[in-house]
Formats: C-alpha cells, structure tokens, sequence
C-alpha cells in the first residue's frame, strides 16, 4: 500500500512534503532571464530542487493550479514533474481537489492515476459525498494508490463551512468520521490507510482532537510555515503518533529569493529544508 511507503519514508527520511507550487516569480533572477519557454524553466526549477531534497524529504506535493494558470505548457511541466518524480522513485501527491458525480469522477481517477498525470496520491474534495470519492477506489488496490480528502482545512474562511453544527457536532467531527469509514477497507501494515485526510496545521486544537478520534488515518498537514503553523504543534501530533507529512510550498521554493538569485541557488531551498527538518526532530521524543 502507498501509505505504507509514504508512513515508512516520513520516519526513515524526515516527516517533509515539499510544496512544488512553482510561479515564475520564484526563479531565481539568472533563470527568469533566460531565454527558454516558461514551462522549460519552471521543470528546471523542480528538477533542481528535487535532485537537491530527495534525500530529505518523504514526498513531493505538485499544486496544479501554478501550472494550470500557464496553460498547456504549464500542464507539460506539471506532467514531466511528475514523472521526475516518479524516476526518483520518490512518492508524488497531486494536489487537485477535485470531486464530481460518479461518472465525472471516474475520468479524474483514470485522469490522475494513469497517463501523463499520474500521481501516487491526490487530494479530494467530498463536499459531494461518497460518489465523489469511490471512483478512486479500484485504484487504491490494483494500482496501489491514495487519497488525501480535505478535512479541517488551513485557511481561515474554513470555520464558515467546517465548524458549523450538523447532527450535533461540527460539520469536520461528521466529515472525519465519514473519512475514517470510506478509509477501512484500504488499511496497510502499519494501521494506517491508504484514504488520509487533510488538516491544517493553524487550527492545531482541532488537528488534537481529529488524531484521537482517527487512529487509522494518516494526516497531509498544510499550514507550516508560510501560514504560521510551527514545529511545536506538530511535535504535539507526532509523539502520539507518526501520522503525517507536513507541507511546506513557500518556505522552501522561495529561500533562496534576495539570498542567491545565482546557479547555486539550490542550496539555500536544501538549506530552509534541513531547518524544517531540525525543526520537527527538535519537537519529538
Ligand atoms: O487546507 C489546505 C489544503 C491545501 N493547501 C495547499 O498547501 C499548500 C500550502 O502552501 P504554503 O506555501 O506552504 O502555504 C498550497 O499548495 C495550498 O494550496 C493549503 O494550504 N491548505
């Protein structure tokens, strides 16, 4: 199961999902003026950055939206990101949120778990219930992939819709129970399944009582960093137990902006990177 590999790579690499959320303005200067297509750069930019953490991290989330805006040639970037990816035999997330009747849902789950977009995990909206989510089911098993569904998410609007009353609860304890369900038949060997969750690390009250009512669910944690969520709080998730990869997009893409706009650019994104790192381990027990 894929969130056995993903579970073992966070405790054996670090906990770290690097954010490729890539817009032009992150180049550094030297490749902005460069005389190559837009899309060449922005797969360069990955490339670099990929070769220069995958020693570091557990996985890469790829936001499609930063290449969507672009077009086709941003959809060609975000297609041979991915199989970057996939070559350095490190796992992907597609982060797409999508979510549709049935019949639509199964062209996103052949969309995004075969051909030219193929990732190993994608996100998913299931405001629209279970038929959103189960046309991703077959895939789960037989080609070995995940879901992330978005739960408790970062951004602050998300108390309008998630915190709001249903059946005497709030609407994320409803969403996270229906999580914990879809997600039994997918549980690998180390009690997690391969249907997580998404939960922002900015409402970490909420992440505590989310974790002790899913035992089983591994976490996609957005809202390190950039958004203000900090390895204090996450460290209070991990030592009760293992179950997450933390996001970080521009924390790290952007590290070397103003710093070193130069060919060696890199390091200073390894370098914010081995900082997150020493920041989480700095939290465990
Ligand atoms: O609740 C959510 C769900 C997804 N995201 C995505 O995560 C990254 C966060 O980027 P940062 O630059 O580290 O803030 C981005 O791709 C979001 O679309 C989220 O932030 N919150």
């Amino acid at each position: 199961m894929i969130i056995d590999k993903l579970y073992q790579e966070a405790i054996d690499i670090s906990p770290i999902c690097l954010g490729l959320d890539t817009q032009e303005s992150y180049l550094p200067d030297f490749m902005q003026n460069q005389d190559r297509s837009i899309g060449d750069k922005i797969l360069q930019f990955n490339k670099d950055i990929i070769d220069h953490t995958a020693d570091i991290v557990a996985c890469y989330k790829v936001q499609i939206a930063y290449y969507e805006a672009l077009g086709i040639e941003g959809l060609k970037a975000y297609s041979k990101t991915l199989e970057y990816i996939r070559g350095k035999k490190k796992i992907s997330i597609g982060d797409i949120k999508r979510g549709d009747i049935s019949a639509t849902g199964q062209m996103y789950a052949k969309g995004h778990f075969e051909g030219d977009f193929e990732a190993d995990i994608v996100t998913i909206n299931a405001y629209m219930g279970e038929d959103a989510v189960s046309p991703f089911y077959p895939y789960i098993k037989d080609k070995n992939k995940g879901l992330f569904i978005l739960l408790k998410t970062s951004n602050p609007s998300a108390k309008e819709t998630q915190d709001i009353s249903c059946e005497g609860v709030e609407y994320y304890k409803y969403m996270a129970k229906l999580i914990e369900k879809w997600g039994e038949d997918y549980i690998g060997k180390n009690d997690f399944s391969s249907i997580g969750a998404v939960v922002g690390l900015t409402y970490p009250k909420e992440f505590q009582i989310i974790q002790d009512m899913l035992p089983n669910t591994f976490f996609l944690v957005p809202g390190y960093g950039a958004q203000g969520g900090t390895g204090e709080d996450m460290g209070k998730i991990l030592n009760k137990s293992r179950c997450a990869v933390i996001n970080s997009s521009r924390g790290l893409i952007t590290a070397h902006k103003g710093v070193n706009e130069g060919n060696y650019y890199y390091d200073e994104i390894r370098d914010a990177t081995k900082r997150m790192k020493e920041d989480l381990a700095h939290w465990l027990k």
